[in-house]
Order: structure tokens, then C-alpha cells, then sequence
């Protein structure tokens, strides 16, 4: 039994040491590229797109200039609430073009409510978060009492990415706010104008209310005013226990025809949507990935690669995207089912934050992800069997090192 027990601890040491080794060298690798990659020369703009879903407007943005344009200037019209929340807000222009317009909008007497991750903006300058005082500010603390309590309720990021103005138009998608992803960054963020803009403002009161804190105003309950099934919000709530995201990637995966066109940031699925998408891909559905050749973390790069074989294999389309991050988090599924949203396909955001994900059942909709998807294929380049095959050594060596870290992302 003693024998057992330091025979297993060397063994974990061991491993943890060999990892601690890998992720060095990967890290030091790419800190030398990285300087390669400020001189990249940037990616095809899809454009923007708009479509009406039933009684609402949507406009899909591609391009964060367009968007933060749009977003500063939905806030300076704003009348009577803003509702913002963010995972990254960074302290450079971009993230100052946003900090003043919501003061400026509580200046002219606008109801303002503001939250950002704790833990994304440990790196900001605290002092860069001024806000005006009438803000109703909510910085989403790193630690939280029940994480003391390892109560898992108490776990997760917020990870979500909402502006919602006047309960008239709402935004959701990819884009975190800062000056890097207004240019630099490829992402994809969905604007809505009408009814449905309900579904983004009930989950921002939903996260807002979830914890009383006093002298915080709570935001009013409100019912919708239809049932519309064609655009609906998809929230994970850690609080809560619920994570329908997942659940909703599943189903349409599982019902998925004839192709399955996913862009994610960071591949890292679970075993039941790696399955999902191997049978997917084996019953003949055209299943195509597209992801970042080099994101912005290397690690969950090499993660990604550790489910390569097994999609090629299967026949998935891996489409490494080039000279950029793409950073989208998006779906579209037989011209039919589309969604848009802030969760990537790793543990993290499926079973871990809290995340928005719009999922959409519309022709035009869909047509439009399709195009994008396109244009972001032409960008991207195709990872063959025979090159995959014939990696290095000490690469396979490094994907098995670092396999056993894939639930922690
Ligand atoms: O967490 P995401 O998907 O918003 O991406 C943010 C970047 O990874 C931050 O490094």
C-alpha cells in the first residue's frame, strides 16, 4: 500500500513537473512569435449585415471599429437606462471612449448600470474606473464567499458581453471592450432592435438582481410582452446550476443534416460535443471548425490540438485561421439554426461562467452567418490528414503531456 502510494505520487510529480515544462517552452516559443505577429497583415472584413426577425431588427457586426461606433452612439442617445456589462474593460482609448459615455449618460440624468468580471481587469489601473456618481457600478468580485465554502455555485467567471439601451436595442456577442479588438481582433457581435431586445435585458436585471447587496438598486421584473420563438436567449447561470448553452450546442449539433459551420476562439469541447460532432460528421453532415492557428493563449492552442486526429479522422474540417485572432463565438447549422454569443467550446464557458449566448432560428439569419463563414474560409487554411499526420515527435509528446489539463479550460 505505501509502495502504491509514493509509486502514484512520483507519477503525479512527475506529470506536473513534465507539464510545468511544456507550458515554459510553449510560452517562451511563443513569446518570440509574438513579435512576428505585430507585424501581421490583418484579415478580410466580412462586412455588416441586417436582417428583420420578425418584428426585430438585428445587424450582425464583424469589425469592432463599426461596432464600438455603434455601441458609444446607442448610449449617447440613450433616454432613459443603459445597461452595460462586459468581461474585459480595458483601461486604454477604447475602454475611456466607454467609461465617458456612460457618465455622460448619467449626467443628463440616464439610469446607468455597469458590471465587469473582477477578474479579466486585474490588471487595470483601478483608478481608470471613474465613474460618474450616479453609475450603479458593479465590479463581479474575483472572490466570492461561497468559493471559501467550495461551494461550486459560488464558481465562475462573468464572462458575458451585453449593452442594452433604453429596453430599444441590445447588443451581444464576442467583442470584450478594448482598443486591440477594434482592429486587430476578428469577432462577431449581433445587434437587436425591437421586442427580443427583451431577452437581453432580463438576463442583465437577472445577474444584476442575483445578489443583494445593499444601497444597489434592484432592476424591475419585467414580463415580455410576446412569445416570439424565433430569437431567444440562452443564459448559464453557475448560481443557478443551469448551463442550457451546452445543451442547446447539443441539440442542434445532434439534429444537424446536412452542415455544421462553428467559429470558436478556444476548442477545447467535452466528451459529449466531441462526439455529438464526430457522428455529425460520420452520418455525412459537412462539419467545419474554424479556429485561431495562433490565439492570443497558447496553451489552450495546444490543448485544441489534442482533439485534431480524432475530428480529421472523422472527416471534421479544421480551418486554422491566419494573421489573426479570431475571437468569435458562433454557429450555424442547415441554413436553419444560428446563435451568437459569448460562450467559447471549452469547459470554461460551457459548464463554468456565466455566458449569453442569442440562439436563432432564421433562414436570412443563417444565409448571413453562412457569408461570414465564407469570407472568414478564405482566410483560413485547411489542416490536411497528411500534415497532421506527419507532426513532430516532441509535438504528439507535448499534446499527451497537457492532455489531462483540458477539463480546467
Ligand atoms: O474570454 P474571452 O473569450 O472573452 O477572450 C478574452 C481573452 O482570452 C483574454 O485573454
Amino acid at each position: 500500500m505505501g509502495f502504491a502510494r509514493v509509486t502514484m505520487k512520483r507519477a503525479a510529480l512527475g506529470l506536473f513537473s513534465a507539464q510545468a515544462v511544456v507550458i515554459a517552452g510553449l510560452v517562451a516559443v511563443d513569446t518570440y512569435q509574438k513579435r512576428q505577429r505585430r507585424k501581421r497583415p490583418g484579415f478580410p472584413q466580412p462586412g455588416t449585415f441586417h436582417t428583420r426577425i420578425a418584428d426585430t431588427d438585428t445587424t450582425v457586426y464583424t469589425y469592432g471599429e463599426d461596432l464600438f461606433d455603434a455601441m458609444i452612439a446607442a448610449i449617447d442617445r440613450a433616454e432613459h437606462q443603459v445597461l452595460l456589462e462586459t468581461y474585459i474593460w480595458k483601461g486604454d482609448e477604447v475602454g475611456a471612449r466607454f467609461r465617458d459615455a456612460v457618465n455622460r449618460a448619467a449626467e443628463r440624468g440616464v439610469k446607468v448600470f455597469v458590471i465587469y468580471d473582477g477578474f479579466a481587469n486585474l490588471v487595470v489601473n483601478p483608478f481608470f474606473y471613474a465613474w460618474h456618481p450616479r453609475v450603479n457600478a458593479y465590479r463581479f468580485p474575483v472572490l466570492r464567499p461561497s468559493i471559501v465554502f467550495t461551494n461550486i455555485r459560488g464558481t465562475g467567471f462573468d464572462h458575458r458581453k451585453v449593452l442594452v439601451v433604453d429596453d430599444e436595442v441590445g447588443f451581444v456577442g464576442g467583442y470584450n471592450i478594448g482598443s486591440l479588438y477594434a482592429t486587430k481582433w476578428r469577432d462577431t457581435h449581433l445587434e437587436i432592435r425591437g421586442p427580443s431586445v427583451w431577452e437581453l435585458r432580463e438576463a442583465f436585471a437577472g445577474f444584476w438582481n442575483l445578489r443583494a447587496i445593499p444601497r444597489r438598486p434592484e432592476l424591475p421584473d419585467l414580463s415580455a410582452s410576446f412569445w416570439e420563438p424565433r430569437i431567444r436567449a440562452v443564459n448559464n447561470i453557475p448560481a443557478n446550476l443551469v448551463f442550457p448553452i451546452r445543451g442547446i450546442y447539443l441539440d442542434a449539433i445532434n439534429r444537424a443534416r446536412h452542415h455544421i459551420f462553428i467559429t470558436t476562439a478556444y476548442f477545447i469541447p467535452d466528451r459529449q460535443i466531441l462526439d455529438a460532432l464526430l457522428r455529425a460528421s460520420r452520418r455525412g453532415v459537412d462539419v467545419r471548425v474554424i479556429l485561431p492557428e495562433d490565439s492570443n493563449h497558447v496553451v489552450s492552442d495546444w490543448l485544441s490540438r489534442g482533439f485534431y486526429s480524432s475530428l480529421i479522422g472523422a472527416g471534421v474540417q479544421i480551418l486554422l485561421y491566419q494573421n489573426s485572432m479570431i475571437h468569435a463565438k458562433t454557429a450555424t447549422i442547415d441554413g436553419e439554426w444560428s446563435t451568437v454569443g459569448t460562450a467559447n467550446i471549452d469547459r470554461l464557458s460551457l459548464t463554468g461562467n456565466y455566458e449569453i449566448n442569442l440562439e436563432i432560428f432564421d433562414r436570412a439569419l443563417a444565409s448571413t452567418m453562412e457569408r461570414i463563414f465564407e469570407v472568414d474560409s478564405s482566410n483560413s487554411r485547411v489542416l490536411s490528414k497528411e500534415e497532421w499526420d506527419s507532426r513532430h515527435l516532441v509535438a504528439r509528446v507535448s499534446e499527451a503531456i497537457l492532455a489531462p489539463l483540458r477539463p480546467f479550460l
